[in-house]
């Protein structure tokens, strides 16, 4: 398998490295004069803007050859025709499928999907139109009013993400999430509810996750305890791979809806996962929120590497974290509305590239896995850009903001002409700028700042940033975005040679969850193997019955 730093590109990329860390932004824009209109990829309804990263047009070319060099068309073209690219679970990765047209083909392991897939979103549908029409009735016989979704990891980050974000467009049921095993998070979901008017959907690929199965097994004892056995029928349906399990927890596979194994968990949003979305916005929206996720799919597939954004978003963050050393990205939508973003692209580039060993079980051999993590603008700017602009670490940053508030939702900002959204992206101009070209001492001096204040308030500037600009927070924008950062990610995966698909990293954690619970539920003295585990049990047992 290829080694990303044994390339010719990669060497040439190291030396590249050292001769650009000594020229500024600044400077980067002097010499290269056309270096704005280069640098912004439109990509659907996305406009990225990446001049503010430090790069030239040599690094670029540089990046491109460690695309080819890597194989990165190659494997876009297998992951898009179903081969089994996910190797460690012999899988195809096929997330693309649910977001093609209905009169499209695609044959996977022997199977026509694209039937399959427009099959199950049909039923999505007519089941959300019942729900929101109120011909859906709870077993008293009344009309649906919640929707609670309990999943976790894919099966809640996708969603709730995506209904926080449209919550403009949500004119059907409530919709809830339900995800930590926390007890605090179901009780205070059901805490204003009323059994007779609420739909649970138990959204798990695999319908054995510790956290969904005991979320919905203390929701159905609140409905049954309320309203007989007899109203889970009415009140209780499912989205998972497994009928099996399905059937096992009480759920009727009439009211399952399917997925697949070559849909990874954080790649779900478009499936049955999003049934909660689609009940939420109903189901036209929900379809343009899969024709924007697929626009930027074929926009992955066919545009020329050199204007192909996730392509070139992706070498980016290469770029960033294993050559120049930048190890965390922050993520800051200037759109209240994108408020999980961050936490949803967590799940989407950490649980993908967060690994240390190849595709072939050989240690990688630069840094992968960018930390991503953020806030909304301008709340981020009131909290940790502090750190931003003057720390120690350079993170770069991903600005993403929309020229539009929602039809209606603008309004006038304190003073002046100005609208509150124009004051927002204000901001978010000013930060990259900032960011980027900082202030120097002799800029800081002119102001007239006292001398023993010029080196606080110097701001020392190359700090690199992408921004995303949108016209509107549409449904199809959405998808635009999540589509846009699945395939960076996947670019990403492919240079470092690494499967971004499994996550075997997560599985021990939960089985030792699980030998553990026993032993606080008990008294015996723990044995759990490590003296500090066994002191935290024992001081958990102490502080449990001290009252
Ligand atoms: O949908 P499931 O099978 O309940 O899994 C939930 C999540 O758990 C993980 O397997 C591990 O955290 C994720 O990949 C997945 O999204």
């Amino acid at each position: 398998m290829i080694d990303t730093t044994a390339t010719a590109a990669w060497q040439e990329l190291v030396t590249h490295c050292e001769e650009i860390s000594s020229v500024s932004l600044r400077e980067l824009f002097e010499i290269e004069p056309r270096r704005a209109q280069a640098l912004t990829v439109p990509a659907g309804d996305l406009v990225v803007d990446f001049a503010k990263q430090r790069l030239t047009a040599r690094t670029l070319d540089l990046l491109l050859q460690l695309a080819e060099q890597t194989g990165v068309a190659r494997a876009r073209a297998a992951m898009l025709s179903g081969e089994h690219i996910n190797v460690t679970e012999d899988r195809a990765v096929l997330h693309t499928a649910l977001r093609l047209p209905r009169d499209s083909e695609l044959v996977v392991d022997g199977v026509e999907v694209v039937a399959q897939v427009h099959a199950v979103l049909d039923r999505m549908g007519e089941f959300t139109d019942r729900v929101r029409s109120g011909a859906w009735r709870g077993a008293t016989g009344e009309k649906i009013t919640t929707v609670v979704n309990i999943g976790i990891g894919g099966s809640d980050l996708g969603p709730a993400m995506a209904t926080r974000a449209l919550r403009r467009f949500c004119d059907g049921p409530q919709v809830r999430f339900v995800s930590n095993v926390d007890p605090a998070d179901l009780t205070a979901a059901l805490a204003d509810l009323d059994p007779a008017t609420t739909v649970f959907v138990v959204a798990s690929k695999t319908f054995s996750t510790l956290e969904t199965l005991s979320n919905a097994t203390a929701a159905r004892r609140w409905l049954v305890d309320a309203l007989g056995e007899d109203a889970v029928a009415a009140h209780f349906v499912a989205v998972s791979t497994d009928t099996d399990r399905v059937r096992a927890f009480g759920i009727d596979p009439a009211h399952m809806f399917e997925f697949w194994d070559w849909v990874g968990g954080r790649y779900s949003v478009g499936s049955a996962i999003g049934l909660s979305v689609m009940c939420a916005i109903g189901r036209e929206r929900f379809g343009q929120f899969l024709a924007g996720m697929h626009a930027i799919d074929t926009h992955f597939a066919t545009a020329e590497p050199a204007r192909n954004a996730p392509l070139l978003a992706g070498l980016i963050g290469v770029w960033n974290a294993s050559l120049l050393g930048y190890r965390s990205r922050a993520v800051v939508p200037y759109s209240q509305d994108l408020g999980r973003l961050p936490a949803y692209l967590q799940q989407l580039t950490m649980e993908s590239n967060g690994k240390s060993v190849r595709a072939d079980g050989t240690a990688v051999s630069c840094p992968t896995g960018e930390v991503f993590w953020g806030e909304p603008g301008t709340n981020g700017q009131h909290a940790f850009f502090q750190l931003l602009h003057q720390g120690t670490e350079v993170v770069p940053v991903d600005f993403l903001g929309f020229a539009r508030a929602g039809e209606g939702q603008d309004l006038p900002a304190r003073d002046g002409d100005v609208t509150m959204q124009q004051l927002l992206l204000a901001n978010m101009f000013a930060q990259a700028k900032v960011l980027a070209f900082g202030r120097d001492a002799g800029e800081v001096r002119g102001d007239g700042t006292a001398e023993e204040l010029v080196a606080h308030k110097v701001m020392p500037g190359d700090r690199p940033s992408t921004t995303i600009l949108a016209p509107e927070l549409t449904p199809s924008v959405l998808g635009q975005i999540i589509a846009f950062y699945e395939h960076q990610t996947f670019v990403q995966g492919v240079v470092w040679g690494i499967d971004s698909f499994d996550q075997w990293g997560v599985e021990l954690g939960k089985a030792q969850a699980t030998a553990l619970q026993a032993v606080l539920a008990g008294d015996a003295t723990p044995d759990t193997g490590d003296a500090s585990t066994d002191r935290l049990i024992t001081t958990y047992r102490t502080l449990r019955d001290k009252r």
